[in-house]
C-alpha cells in the first residue's frame, strides 16, 4: 500500500511499533489476530529481517500465521513453545482495569488460549477502543456447531436471568453462510450496550453447554499500549501502575506498508 494512512490506520500503527519494541532477542512470543496485531507481525518480521532478531511466535489463527510466515517469523505450535514470554494482541475495547473485549475477528478461542499461556499480555489498540464500561461492542462467544440454536437460547435465557440491559443475540455470518472459526464453531454475537459485571458473566456465560469460550479477557491483560493518530502513543501498566507517554514517526518509506492485506 502506498499513499497517506488513515488516523485510525496511523494510531494502529504506532500503538503495534511500540509493543514491538518490548519484544527481545530469544523470546517465545503469543502472536494477535486483526488489523493491528498485523502491524506488529510485520514490524516484528522487519526487525526480524533488518536487525537479526531472533524470536519463536505462536499465531492465534491461520491468517496470523500465514502473515508471520510471509514475513520471516519463525512459527511454533503452542505445545511447542509450551510456554510464553509475551503475547501481543489488539482488542475490540479495553477499559480502565484493562479487561477486553476480544473476538471481533473470530479468533478469540485460540486468542485467549495463548495470552493465558503467557508471562505477559500486551495490548495494542487505537484511542477509540477505550471505554469506561465494556459492552457497547457486541460480545463474541464461541459455540460449538451442534445444536447452535438450543445454545442460542440457552444464552438468551440467562441474560434475562442475569438481567442484563441488552439481550439481543445474533449468529456471525460470513455472507450467507454461518461464519466458522478455526476450531471449527460459530460465534454468537452478544448485544448488551452494556456489562455490569463482566467478570461474572464471563463466568456464567462458560457454563452452559455448548458455549466453548466468550470473548471477555478478564485480569488476563497486563499492559496497553494506546495509540493516537498523531503518533502519541501512552504504555499503561496495570501491575506497575504507571503511564508512559512517547511519540513515534512514521515512516512510510520501509517495507512494513507494502502488501497490505487486513
Ligand atoms: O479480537 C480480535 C480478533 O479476534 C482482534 O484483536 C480485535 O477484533 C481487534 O481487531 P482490530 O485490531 O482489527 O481492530
Amino acid at each position: 500500500m502506498t499513499g497517506e494512512l488513515s488516523p485510525i490506520d496511523k494510531a494502529k500503527f504506532v500503538a503495534a511499533k511500540r509493543a514491538a519494541e518490548m519484544v527481545e532477542d530469544g523470546m517465545r512470543v503469543g502472536l494477535g489476530t486483526g488489523s493491528t496485531a498485523a502491524w506488529l507481525v510485520r514490524c516484528l518480521g522487519e526487525m526480524v529481517r533488518s536487525e537479526g532478531l531472533r524470536i519463536k511466535g505462536v499465531p492465534t489463527s491461520t491468517r496470523t500465521a500465514e502473515l508471520a510466515r510471509e514475513v520471516g517469523i519463525d512459527i511454533i505450535s503452542l505445545d511447542e513453545a509450551k510456554w510464553l514470554d509475551l503475547t501481543i494482541d489488539g482488542a475490540d475495547e479495553f477499559d480502565g482495569d484493562l479487561n477486553l473485549i476480544k473476538g471481533g475477528g473470530g479468533a478469540l478461542l485460540q486468542e485467549k488460549i495463548v495470552a493465558t499461556a503467557s508471562d505477559r499480555m500486551v495490548v495494542i489498540a487505537d484511542k477509540a477502543k477505550e471505554v469506561e464500561t465494556l459492552g457497547a461492542f457486541p460480545l463474541p462467544v464461541e459455540v460449538i456447531p451442534f445444536g447452535w440454536q438450543t445454545t442460542q437460547a440457552l444464552v438468551e435465557e440467562t441474560l434475562v436471568a442475569m438481567n442484563v440491559m441488552g439481550r439481543k443475540t445474533t449468529l456471525r455470518m460470513n455472507g450467507d453462510a454461518a461464519f466458522v472459526t478455526d476450531e471449527g464453531n460459530h460465534i454468537l454475537d452478544l448485544h448488551l450496550n452494556r456489562i455490569g459485571n463482566a467478570r461474572q458473566l464471563a463466568l456464567v456465560m462458560n457454563q452452559i453447554p455448548g458455549v466453548v469460550e466468550n470473548g471477555l479477557f478478564i485480569d488476563i491483560c497486563d499492559t496497553v499500549v494506546v495509540g493516537y493518530g498523531d503518533g502519541k502513543v501512552e504504555v499503561r501498566d496495570i501491575n506497575e501502575g504507571t503511564i508512559e507517554t512517547d511519540r513515534l514517526e512514521f515512516m512510510e518509506s520501509d517495507n512494513l506498508f507494502a502488501d497490505l492485506g487486513d
